[in-house]
């Protein structure tokens, strides 16, 4: 599928980006384009991978001519770009919708204007009932993504995107800030020990994206199903499995817009998801603003359905936890006392 193709990813220099590079640069890909505004994470990119293939666009998505160039003759984007810390968006508010929603409006309408074929947008579980700033700004990415796929019908691009919850160890995320509080002798600091979040690894964020890539319509949502685990489950089994299981923790309470829990699946989409299996599609609600069909059509399937959630899904114990940490590399050089390096 890829194979003499060019693919641009959006905000490429990071984790998700890493990723894709090592699984596709081997490949009968032709070219993949690195498009982002941090020249130093590109120089790193360029002296780590030392490929042909890759090509380095340097851009802003708030900015239309920039991604306007960068997209000509691409066949495929994967379009990670976004301002995603949850505590700098609450602060920053409009700074997150001139990324999260202007910028995507930008690269679509880039897409459309240079006949990309097929465009991914990643999303994630904290745009399903926001509460927080990023959230609500991925919500309404969400929302331009599903607008502008409804004016596609006949053109070339498909449009579609994916929610995905926590990247266990990602950078700036709660495990390596464990691992380094019990390196550095310190208490761990448990916000809640009742939160619970989705526990995805990477590669699975990466497969997220290429099932959307590969049976995406205009408009779908993808999410994959996955674990939940406690915060409490979640120290607990990192103390256990890196033998300090007394090490001492603070329970230091609720930051800025956090939730207690995730929805990855809000109850409307539930009662209109197609169960994949490993995954769910959303498709979009293609009828026509005509009111009187809203009002007379209500969707009985609604009041059925339950959300899904971080809370209701396949929970986590001590054990199940410990064995998903083995699964992650920086976990298991942590776990052999070696330095443990991120993605990112
Ligand atoms: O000192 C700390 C820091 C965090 N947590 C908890 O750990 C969980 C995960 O926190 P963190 O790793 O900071 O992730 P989130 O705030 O949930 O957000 C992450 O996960 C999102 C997907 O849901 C991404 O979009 C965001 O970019 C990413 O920051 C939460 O329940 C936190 O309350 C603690 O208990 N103690």
């Amino acid at each position: 599928m890829f194979d003499g193709k060019t693919l641009l990813i959006t905000g490429g220099t990071g984790s998700f980006g890493n990723t894709v590079l090592k699984r596709f640069l081997d490949t009968g890909i032709s070219e993949i384009r690195v498009f982002s505004r941090d020249e130093k994470k590109q120089d790193d990119q360029r002296k780590k991978f030392q490929s042909d293939k890759l090509k380095f666009y340097i851009g802003d998505v708030r900015d239309p001519g920039s991604i306007l160039s960068a997209t000509r003759g691409v066949d495929f984007i994967f379009h990670a770009a976004a301002l995603k810390q949850v505590p700098s968006c609450e602060f920053h508010p409009m700074e997150a919708v001139k990324t999260n929603v202007l910028g995507t409006e930008n690269v679509l309408e880039a897409a459309i204007q240079n006949g990309v074929s097929r465009v991914v947008c990643l999303s994630t579980d904290k745009a399903v009932y926001p509460i927080n700033a990023m959230g609500i700004s991925k919500a309404l990415m969400e929302k331009v993504m599903v607008a502008k796929s409804r004016e596609l019908a006949k053109s070339q691009t498909v449009i579609c995107g994916t929610r995905y919850g926590n990247v266990m160890a990602s950078r700036g995320s709660v495990i390596p800030l464990f691992a380094q509080q019990i390196g550095a002798n310190k208490p761990i600091t448990i916000t809640d020990p009742n939160m619970t979040r989705f526990m995805m690894t990477l590669s699975d964020a990466v497969d997220l994206v290429l099932y959307a890539f590969t049976h995406g319509n205009n408009g779908d949502i993808f999410v994959q199903k996955a674990p939940a685990a406690t915060i409490g489950v979640l120290a607990e089994a990192m103390r256990k499995r890196l033998g300090v299981a007394q090490h001492p923790i603070d329970v230091i309470g609720t930051r800025h817009g956090e939730k207690l829990y995730e929805t990855l699946l809000s109850r409307e989409e539930m009662a209109n998801a197609v169960d994949m299996g490993d995954y769910y599609r959303i498709p979009p609600d293609l009828r026509d603003l005509n009111y009187a069909k809203y009002v007379e059509q209500g969707e009985t399937t609604i009041t059925r359905a339950e959300d899904y959630n971080s809370h209701n899904t396949t929970r986590l114990d001590v054990d199940g936890m410990g064995e998903l940490l083995m699964k992650l590399d920086f976990f298991r050089d942590l776990v052999a006392g070696r330095t443990p390096t991120l993605e990112d």
